[in-house]
């Protein structure tokens, strides 16, 4: 992701996987439950006892004149998913860096499984599994001694787990790494960051690179860990598999947080898709009809006395149905509202007025999202962006 943006790294923490035998391998920790539970007493498990695995308060980071984040609040329960989404250059791998303690906030402060980023040091990285957003796998070395190069550095790792997890995966750990195709080298640093059983897992684009069969089993491998009680914060540009596996989303935009939601209550947010086909006859009530059901974006396409409704429609479906029913309704369809239409909202042109910037992180109310009423009838043919 942002592997270019070499920064400095107080901790000696490095960002990238290195396996070209010059200089540190890598910092990051790969720890077992076992060290885990060593050195906190409580396994992963104990994240159903509650509160926040990860926490991000009032975290700002500049670089140069430059405000990559501007006071970002989050907190992730123990034992949820969180997607962290945005558009390009929103701070998510700054944000997730600043986590990990790579680099140091400008102001505000961090914590995972309940420990400050800043001075959890290897402890803390133990117990955490880190996927950078842009891996550097060079070397001769094959993916299985790589890993068990981290695994003897940082830890013994379960007997059969990285085997178990090449086998998921699908990857062939006798090959050497400089080798491996981007989406083998992904997989990779999936193994790394997944094969201690960490409590916490922060993930930048985890999916990028692999390919559908292996997305699906990247799912299921959060699933599980989910199930297990463990923490995950994944960064994606993918929506739909935000949607399958995250429970809620923290949206950033330029640096701010502009939207923290459960996944499900934002796609109901979103507006569905309505088509609809009555018989042509009383123009007049089909207007008052369509504007009655509060839909938007209408477009009427009359033809062979029927006449073809296209719209946009908010909120609840009772009202809609109720403002039909005195219609000869020949077909009806109402789309599932799509979570990447509430997204794209945000993600898109300001909705804010800059002095909202920074302090509120609802973002627009798109949880009471009835839409003012734009109902336009339109000619035939004639589409209209109304209401997006
Ligand atoms: N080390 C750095 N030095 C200077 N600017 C940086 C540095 N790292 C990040 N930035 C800037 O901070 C902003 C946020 O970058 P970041 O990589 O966190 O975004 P992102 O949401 O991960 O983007 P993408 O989706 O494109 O990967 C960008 O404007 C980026 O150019």
């Amino acid at each position: 992701m942002n592997g270019k943006h070499a920064a400095p790294d107080p901790t000696g923490a490095a960002q990238t996987i290195r396996a070209d035998g010059a200089g540190p391998v890598s910092a990051i920790a790969h720890p077992t439950t076992a060290v885990t539970q060593a050195a906190t007493g409580t396994g992963p498990a104990s994240g159903a006892v509650g509160g926040d695995a990860i926490e991000a308060v009032g975290l700002t980071k500049r670089f140069g004149r430059h405000d990559a984040l501007r006071q970002v609040d989050f907190a992730v329960p123990r034992g949820s998913v969180y997607g962290l989404i945005g558009p390009n250059g929103a701070g998510k791998t700054t944000t997730m860096r600043i986590l990990l303690d790579i680099i140091r906030p400008t102001s505000g402060r961090t914590s995972l499984a309940g420990t400050d980023s800043r001075t959890g040091g290897p402890a803390l990285r133990r117990r955490v599994g880190y996927l950078p957003g842009e891996l550097i796998l060079q070397g001769r070395i094959s993916g299985r001694r790589l890993l068990s190069h981290y695994a003897a550095v940082s830890g013994p790792v379960p007997r059969g787990r990285i085997a178990d997890l090449a086998d998921r995966l699908r990857l062939d750990l006798d090959r050497p790494v400089r080798k491996l195709s981007k989406g083998n080298k992904q997989k990779l640093g999936l193994i790394q960051a997944f094969m201690h059983d960490p409590e916490v897992l922060v993930l930048d684009e985890p999916t990028s690179g692999l390919d559908p069969l292996i997305q699906r089993e990247f799912l299921a491998m959060v699933r599980q860990a989910r199930d297990e009680g463990r923490t995950v914060l994944l960064s994606s540009h993918v929506i739909s598999e935000i949607q399958e596996a995250a429970d809620a989303v923290v949206i950033l935009r330029d640096g701010v947080v502009v939207e923290v939601a459960g996944v499900e209550h934002l796609r109901r947010s979103a507006v569905r898709r309505v088509r609809l086909q009555v018989r042509d006859g009383d123009g007049r009530a089909l207007d008052d009809a369509l504007a009655d059901a509060g839909l938007t974006s209408v477009v009427l396409h009359p033809r062979d006395g029927v006449v073809d409704v296209e719209a946009e429609a908010g909120g609840p479906v009772q009202p809609l149905l109720h403002a039909l029913a005195g219609l000869p309704v020949t077909d009806l369809v109402l789309e599932e509202p799509d979570l990447q239409d509430a997204v794209l909202r945000l993600y898109g042109p300001d909705q804010h007025g800059p002095e909202q910037r920074g302090s509120d992180h609802r973002g627009p109310d798109l949880l009471d999202p009835s839409p003012s009423s734009t109902v336009r009838p339109a000619t035939e043919h004639e589409t209209t962006e109304a209401g997006r």
